[in-house]
């Protein structure tokens, strides 16, 4: 299981800030879409030069014009950027192909969908990473649903990710979904102590993964 930061809402320097103090419990790093909006592919540069080592993701959220955003995304040092899962398959299709071009990987963005059978086409595209996402918007509404889940049930050959909203107290019960990557936002970007938060939401995966 993957522990993948999201960067949203924060200034290039808080980025390297909240970096700085969370580096040691995070696998993947996100720049968010707002923060990309803000500062452009040079912050997607600057943060992987920072750190290699780490699995970089541009939260591109790219919906038409996707050999050139992922193009763009790859250029830049994303190791993985995001797509809408409701754009054209050949939207998905390009970029699917720039992506094994560039030897990097596409993660589908499933906010919004709700029929099943999407993923099913999704799939048939080969489609092998996606996010299920319930939006900042839709978080003041309440927390995420268990409808959210039922969309990649018994789905294989697809890694899934998990966004929206996830704190130190809904961790525990996502884990029991049996996710593959968590991606945590403001729960540790907006926490009074951004390095205590991560460390003790990694920790809770590693306890996790130890006893199951
Ligand atoms: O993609 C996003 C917003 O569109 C965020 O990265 C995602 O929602 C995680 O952040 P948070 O934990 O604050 O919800």
């Amino acid at each position: 299981m993957k522990f993948q930061i999201a960067l949203d809402r924060l200034t290039r320097d808080e980025c390297f800030e909240i970096l700085n103090e969370t580096a040691s419990s995070i696998d993947w790093i996100e720049v968010g879409t707002g923060v990309i909006k803000q500062y452009g592919m040079t912050i997607v540069r600057e943060i992987k030069e920072a750190y290699p080592n780490k699995v970089l993701v541009a939260d591109m959220k790219t919906c038409d014009a996707g050999k050139h955003e992922a193009i763009q995304a790859f250029e830049a040092g994303a190791d993985i950027t995001t797509v809408m899962a409701f754009s054209a398959n050949k939207t998905i299709a390009d970029t699917l192909e720039v992506a094994k071009h560039y030897g990097k990987r596409i993660m589908i963005d499933l906010l919004g969908v709700t029929d099943p059978n999407r993923l099913v086409e999704l799939q048939k595209l080969d489609v092998d990473l996606v996010s299920l996402h319930y939006g900042k918007d839709m978080q003041q509404e309440g927390e995420m649903g268990a409808d959210l889940f039922s969309l990649t049930q018994g789905l294989t050959g697809m890694e899934v990710a998990i966004a929206g909203g996830i704190s130190r107290d809904s961790l525990p019960g996502l884990l029991e979904k049996r996710l593959d990557i968590f991606i945590i936002g403001s729960a540790v970007t907006k926490a009074d102590n951004p390095r205590k938060a991560a460390s003790e939401m990694k920790e809770v995966v590693k306890q996790y993964e130890i006893n199951h």
